[in-house]
């Protein structure tokens, strides 16, 4: 089950941790969507390759390309290198789509006033992280997360690290944040079409 909460940026303990404000501020999936356009959508991980939502999803919106990572110590090659560019703040030309089939993990998003926003996600859950929003990636305490990587098109893996304000989607993802997101009122308008 999917959880967002918005993170104390002061912690500098492991970032595998939940790291909660105290009190804890949770949001709904709506106000990820209104203040990141971050979208998700649930799948069933056990029947999701015989129940069709996935291929419906994948036709849709143009996802040619898929693949999947495993991270973990025993199947990540370059494990903790990897995972030190995961974490480090990015962002890239393209949506970052990922649905998690196994495991769970930690995506961070800056939300519109640059606050840190975290997601906790497990099997079944797919998010799709806009090009140009600065985020990161974690593990989380039980270090495992097997997840599918859709695309549309070549996949381009290449990962900005901030300060990397002048490039065109960032400049185009600000101007989405503040006409748009804050206006739509779905979950995830584009996702949520697709559930039944
Ligand atoms: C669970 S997917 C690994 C993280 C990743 O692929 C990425 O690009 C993070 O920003
Ligand atoms: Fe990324």
């Amino acid at each position: 089950m999917v959880k967002i909460w918005y993170m104390n940026d002061d912690e500098t303990t492991d970032q595998r941790l939940e790291h909660h404000l105290n009190p804890p501020q949770f949001l709904e999936i709506s106000e990820l969507f209104k203040t990141t356009g971050v979208e998700y959508i649930k799948l069933n991980a056990k029947t999701f390759q015989e129940d069709g939502l996935l291929d419906k999803i994948k036709k849709a919106r143009n996802y040619s390309y898929e693949d999947e990572i495993t991270c973990s110590k025993e199947c990540l090659q370059d494990y903790e290198n990897k995972l030190k560019h995961f974490y480090a703040e990015h962002l890239h030309t393209d949506e970052e789509i990922r649905f998690v089939v196994d495991g769970s993990g930690y995506f961070d998003v800056r939300d519109v006033n640059d606050k840190w926003i975290r997601i906790s996600v497990s099997a079944g859950d797919m998010i799709v992280i806009p090009a140009g929003i600065y985020h990161r990636f974690t593990l989380d305490v039980n270090n495992y997360i097997q997840a599918k990587r859709l695309f549309i098109g070549e996949p381009v893996w290449l990962p900005y690290n901030r300060p990397v304000d002048e490039m065109a989607c960032r400049k185009e993802y600000l101007s989405h944040q503040a006409e748009s997101f804050k206006n739509l009122h779905k979950p995830g308008q584009f996702l949520a079409e697709f559930v039944v």
